[in-house]
């Protein structure tokens, strides 16, 4: 079996009240294996050979099959003449992704890298040792094949703020064409030629299951003023039942988007799962030429004739250029990594915080909560099923998503609400930590929703480094939450218009209530106070999933820019990164379509330079 699930033992206290680590939890978990475990790809294949280069030379090396990285590969190896490389660290594409239910089953599990953050004293206080859980995919598809799917592009002002910067190509009305070019949009969003795209690779639709409390939150958001709106289209502010990346109530992630329908039929592309690049291979004139890479413990060296793309994301991008030599120069030397580049590679890293802890219960008649008999039918049911229907064919209440502008002044949203499922929210509060942790069941089977407030224009900024015991080991990430204490302030404003949900038909007429208790680590506030909220805040914050900003593109006089506009490395001839890494700041919303987008705009610098050059650009 390819897909291994977290391990309960390791996770679950001693004592927990969290049925997911009651002997349940392991049933299940066996059966998600069962049924789940293995990989559409492996099958057919198996006596496949891919067109391995003797001397492994290649036109283009892409390290990473993830979002970016996906597209990439698709799009350089449609040119027959170019030979492409894609090296993903993680394995085959398991079944269990493929499955929106699912979707939270995957953390924690061994496609996720799991990495945690460095405590602040400010943020994550209540987590273990302070440090929050930072999940990644490692896997066919990266994160794109773990995420939670909602599609949302951001806001205009996003990308025409990375233009101002002075990065020519990335204005709204630039990157507007390379959204839609990926796009397969089926619902009637797609009837908008303006802001769709419906002949794209990435399919894009609402699931077919939406459950009564989704439906219940958007109404209350609606009723509470804000427009039913198409988040991607003219309009940001409001809300709606967010699409997905998916069709027909499977996830479509960009392994199944982009490589699958070309792998094994394109000559030209070789896909190595199981290979982490451990090195960029750059000689004496600063030009990149290949990649030294372990597959499934061999190291292996490959060769690349035009360029190396790096696409392993905003973690892992910046940890294969600090291995390699190109980063900040104190750190490297005092590693003994002889420099190659001095550039602010791992600076910038920033993300959209938020904190869990505010908890609407549910009134029986509107829970969907079910027996844990029938929460194994589902999961069975689903394998069998030939059109895939019921609650594991949509993802719980995680669409029921929202903007707002906390001050009528702001040009663009700076709050965006975003909605997990509870299974037991009396479990919950006695142990929400753990209950965050193990959140293995369906993400449709649920008593209460946690509505999770997203602080979208953040200022504070960490920064990422190696690790100088083991570099080759997990870096150390300083996330930093809250360093710029301001950054509450939207996350304040935004509780209080969640907290007027209450007051709303929708609410009312389904019984829907917040729970005033308050949970363990801010009992000594009362609940609905400011102090109570910045609490949770600090004690219970978490990752939106979108760190982003390492390996920041710039123009050449910004000292912090690692990147030029068309994401060529600084100083080094042959290089580009291409992922969400590249984002000056990141845009106002999740971050998975950016990271296509970002995919679709940077290979095109590509294509257009090689049409043009033999020789690899050099920005020295
Ligand atoms: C749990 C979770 C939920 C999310 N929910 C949403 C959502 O609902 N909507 C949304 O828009 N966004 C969501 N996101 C964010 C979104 O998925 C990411 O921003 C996006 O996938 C980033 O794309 P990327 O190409 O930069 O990196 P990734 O997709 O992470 O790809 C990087 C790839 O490189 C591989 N790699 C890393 N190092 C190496 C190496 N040394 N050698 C070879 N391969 C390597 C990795 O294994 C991975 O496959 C979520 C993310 C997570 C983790």
């Amino acid at each position: 079996m390819i897909w291994q699930p977290l391990n309960l033992t390791e996770v679950c206290p001693t004592y927990t009240p969290i049925t997911a680590c009651s002997s349940f939890g392991y049933v299940y978990l066996n059966l998600l294996v069962q049924l789940y475990g293995g990989s559409r790809d492996e099958r057919p294949h198996r006596d496949y050979r891919e067109p391995e280069d003797i001397r492994d030379e290649y036109d283009f090396i892409v390290v990473g099959a993830g979002s970016a990285g996906c597209v990439v590969a698709n799009r350089l190896s449609d040119n027959p003449s170019w030979k492409v490389l894609l090296l993903e660290a993680g394995p085959e594409q398991p079944d269990v992704t493929l499955v929106p239910g699912l979707s939270t089953a995957l953390l924690g599990s061994n496609i996720d890298w799991a990495y945690t953050t460095e405590p602040n004293g400010k943020s994550c206080l209540a987590h273990p040792g302070g440090r929050c859980p930072w999940p990644r995919g490692k896997v066919m598809g990266g994160s794109s094949s773990i995420n939670s799917m909602a599609y949302i592009r951001g806001n205009r002002a996003d990308y025409d703020g990375w233009a101002a910067l002075g990065n020519e190509g990335w204005s709204y009305r630039d990157v507007l064409p390379f959204f839609k070019k990926s796009e397969r949009n089926v619902n009637i969003e797609a009837l908008n030629s303006v802001y769709h795209g419906v002949t794209g690779e990435q399919y894009v639709s609402r699931y077919p299951y939406i459950d009564k409390p989704s439906l219940m939150l958007t109404d209350a958001f609606n009723e509470r003023g804000l427009p039913l709106t198409d988040f991607n289209g003219a309009q940001q502010l409001g809300t709606m039942q967010a699409q997905a990346f998916s069709l027909s109530g499977e996830r479509v992630s960009t392994n199944t988007a982009f490589i699958q329908p070309i792998r094994y039929k394109r000559k030209n592309l070789t896909v190595k799962p199981n290979s982490e690049a451990l090195k960029i291979l750059i000689d004496e004139n600063k030009r990149a030429y290949g990649i030294i890479y372990n597959e499934n413990g061999n190291i292996l060296t490959a060769f690349a004739k035009k360029e190396v793309i790096v696409s392993a994301g905003s973690i892992n991008s910046p940890k294969l250029l600090m291995l390699s030599g190109i980063g900040p120069r104190d750190h490297l030397e005092k590693i003994g990594i002889p420099v190659v580049q001095d550039l602010a590679v791992g600076e910038n890293l920033h993300d959209h915080v938020t904190f869990n802890g505010v908890i609407v219960a549910l009134s029986n008649k509107t829970a969907t909560t079910v027996s844990e008999e029938e929460v194994l039918e589902a999961v069975q049911d689903y394998a069998a099923m030939k059109i895939k229907r019921g609650p594991l064919s949509g993802n719980g209440p995680v669409n029921s998503i929202a903007f707002i502008k906390t001050d009528p002044d702001l040009i663009a949203p700076d709050v965006q609400f975003q909605v997990d499922h509870v299974p037991n929210w009396r479990e919950f509060l006695e142990d929400p930590i753990t209950g965050e942790s193990v959140s293995i069941f369906p993400t449709g089977f649920y008593d209460a929703v946690l509505p999770r407030t997203m602080n979208i224009v953040p200022k504070s900024r960490g920064a990422l480094l190696l690790n100088e015991s083991n570099p080759n080991g997990p870096p150390i990430l300083y996330a930093n939450y809250f360093s710029d204490e301001s950054d509450l302030i939207p996350l304040l404003k935004g509780v209080r218009f969640l907290l007027s949900l209450e007051d709303t038909e929708a609410f009312r007429s389904n019984g829907a209530y917040f729970v005033r208790e308050p949970l363990p680590a801010c009992r000594d506030h009362v609940w609905g106070t400011d102090d109570y909220y910045i609490c949770l805040a600090r004690s219970y914050t978490s990752t939106s999933y979108h760190p982003v900003g390492t390996c920041k593109m710039g123009p050449a006089w910004d000292e912090k820019a690692v990147l030029d506009n068309q994401l060529r490395v600084y100083g080094v001839c042959g290089l580009r990164v291409i992922d969400a890494s590249i984002m000056p700041f990141v845009n106002r919303g999740n971050t998975n379509a950016p990271a296509l987008m970002i995919g679709e705009r940077g290979v095109d610098f590509v294509m257009k330079y090689w049409r043009e050059h033999n020789e690899p650009y050099c920005s020295y």
